[in-house]
């Protein structure tokens, strides 16, 4: 195919309120997923760009944490409002940038409004508190204490590719209603996607300055971004190794990291089989398995092994394969490397004895979906996150023995749990080493209000509305000291 690069566009980058062309000269070639063809062009900005964007940030922080906090909602529900009024121009750059359905995409737009809009209504609901000093031994009630949270001040938002205006939003928003300002990192695929959504910010008239959308390349602003003493706070969402890196880097600033996950799918003897692959499926393969939450491996017990594998086979195998455009659950992978390390998990556990049932079929860096069977524990497919459209079934002969392989993992994001006894399902829930337990359904991120937490290496803090609001800022306190 010929790369199509005369008619794409070349996207500015947003510094204190206005949209620029870097002085570097140089930009960044955005190509499409399923096109294979350029759709637009970034810029590759300079670390003296970033450092003027740090310092506007600062600037309008300042003056942003002093307007009421009914002033700060009413710019946020402008924003969501333009987000609506963008979404079908806004979904077609996802699909184009990301290879996400249009119908995902449109998704992904409207579920964003609803985030800034619940945002916006929890933090109106968030009050301080006050306590007396006579609680305490010796402590006196003419001492009282007001506790209040502040913004934290500059708040630099990383988000991955795969869902490049929702988990920016989820950055976003929470920290603006706060009183933060933001320096908005996109991933580079899903740049174009982060700059629609601030076209939209800007139609809603914020202050300029408050947020500003930074790209460029990982080796000259990516170490440099987290690494500057005007950043007060990082919000990252991404791969495991990324976000550790990141971590040493960052020093003593406030982190909250969403990393990588293989969550398990534990299918018990007794699960409503049917209902159970309905929900493997399409936690495992919706848009190509391309979600923190896919559920990454399933942990079946022996005695249902065969009728679970025989029903997953024919429910993948009706799965619609092929381009975002028409509507396809599996579409090609971000990029080539990305479906060649889906293709190295394959292979290794095919040379160590894994079958395959369905799929281990390739066209470029469209995978199709992959289903392998009696998986076991020497390959690397039963710990790597594949993020893709590959999943392993491993059997087991008891509850503990899928404990014991879920919490082996590297990885403690979420887990399902499939059965017909809810104390079973508890005692289960109970011992998973994860952030969440989901019983008798897909492991997901939604709803947005709920907490969304990962432990060990899926990540530090948590994230989730409220979360994230008291994320970005801190407890204050203020004492007064009476004389009466
Ligand atoms: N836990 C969650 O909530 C969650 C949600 C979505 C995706 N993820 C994870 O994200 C991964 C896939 O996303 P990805 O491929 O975009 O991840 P990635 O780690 O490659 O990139 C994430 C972000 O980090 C940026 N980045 C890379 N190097 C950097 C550096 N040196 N300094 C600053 N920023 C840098 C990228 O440009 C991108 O914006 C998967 O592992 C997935 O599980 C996690």
């Amino acid at each position: 195919m010929t790369t199509n690069v005369l008619i794409s566009p070349t996207y500015e980058f947003y510094l204190n309120g206005e949209w620029k062309e870097s002085q570097s000269g140089q930009t960044i070639d955005i190509k499409s997923p399923y096109l294979h063809e350029i759709i637009g062009k970034v810029q590759a900005i300079t670390k003296e760009e970033v450092d003027e964007a740090i310092c506007s940030a600062h600037k309008a922080q300042k003056k942003w944490a002093e307007t009421s906090l009914q002033q700060r909602a009413s710019y946020l529900y402008k924003w969501a409002d333009e987000l609506v009024n963008m979404q079908d121009e806004i979904a077609e750059v996802i699909m184009q940038e990301v290879g996400k359905s249009l119908k995902d995409s449109k998704n992904e737009v409207v579920r964003t409004a609803d985030f800034i809009r619940y945002t916006v209504e929890e933090a109106l609901h968030m009050h301080g508190e006050s306590m007396k000093g006579d609680s305490f031994p010796g402590g006196s009630k003419s001492k009282v204490a007001i506790i209040e949270r502040v913004p934290l001040g500059v708040v630099l938002a990383i988000p991955p590719f795969n869902y490049p205006v929702n988990l920016a939003a989820a950055k976003l928003a929470p920290a603006l209603i706060s009183g933060n300002a933001v320096i908005f990192k996109p991933a580079t695929q899903g740049s174009i996607s982060g700059i629609k959504m601030i076209e939209a910010l800007h139609k809603a008239e914020f202050p300029k300055g408050l947020v500003n959308i930074v790209t460029g390349r990982g080796s000259v602003i990516g170490d440099y971004l987290v690494e500057h003493k005007g950043i007060d706070m990082i919000s990252f969402t991404g791969g495991t190794n990324t976000g550790v890196r990141l971590a040493k880097k960052a020093g003593m600033i406030p982190l909250v990291l969403e990393l990588g996950g293989k969550d398990p799918g534990i299918v018990r003897e007794d699960a409503d089989l049917e209902k159970a692959a309905q929900q493997i499926i399409s936690g495992a393969f919706s848009y190509s398995g391309q979600r923190c939450t896919a559920i990454k491996r399933v942990l079946v017990h022996v005695n249902v092994a065969d009728e679970l594998v025989g029903i997953l086979k024919e429910e993948i195998e009706k799965l619609s394969v092929g381009s975002p455009e028409e509507g396809s659950t599996v579409v090609p992978l971000i990029d080539d490397q990305s479906a060649d390390f889906v293709q190295g998990l394959i292979d290794d556990a095919i040379e160590k004895g894994a079958t395959v049932v369905t799929g281990n079929k390739r066209d470029r860096n469209l995978i199709y979906p992959t289903l392998l069977d009696q998986v076991t524990e020497d390959m690397r497919i039963a710990w790597e996150e594949p993020f893709g459209p590959a999943l392993p079934v491993i059997r087991v002969s008891s509850d503990e023995e899928a404990i014991k392989i879920a919490n082996k993992s590297e990885f403690g994001l979420q887990a399902s749990v499939f059965t017909k006894d809810i104390n079973k399902a508890f005692s289960i829930a109970n011992k998973m080493e994860t952030g969440s337990v989901q019983i008798n359904g897909r492991t997901e991120r939604g709803p947005d209000h709920f907490p969304f937490i990962g432990v060990k290496g899926s990540g530090m803090g948590a994230q989730g509305i409220h979360k994230s609001i008291e994320s970005m800022t801190r407890e204050k306190v203020t004492v007064l000291n009476l004389t009466d």
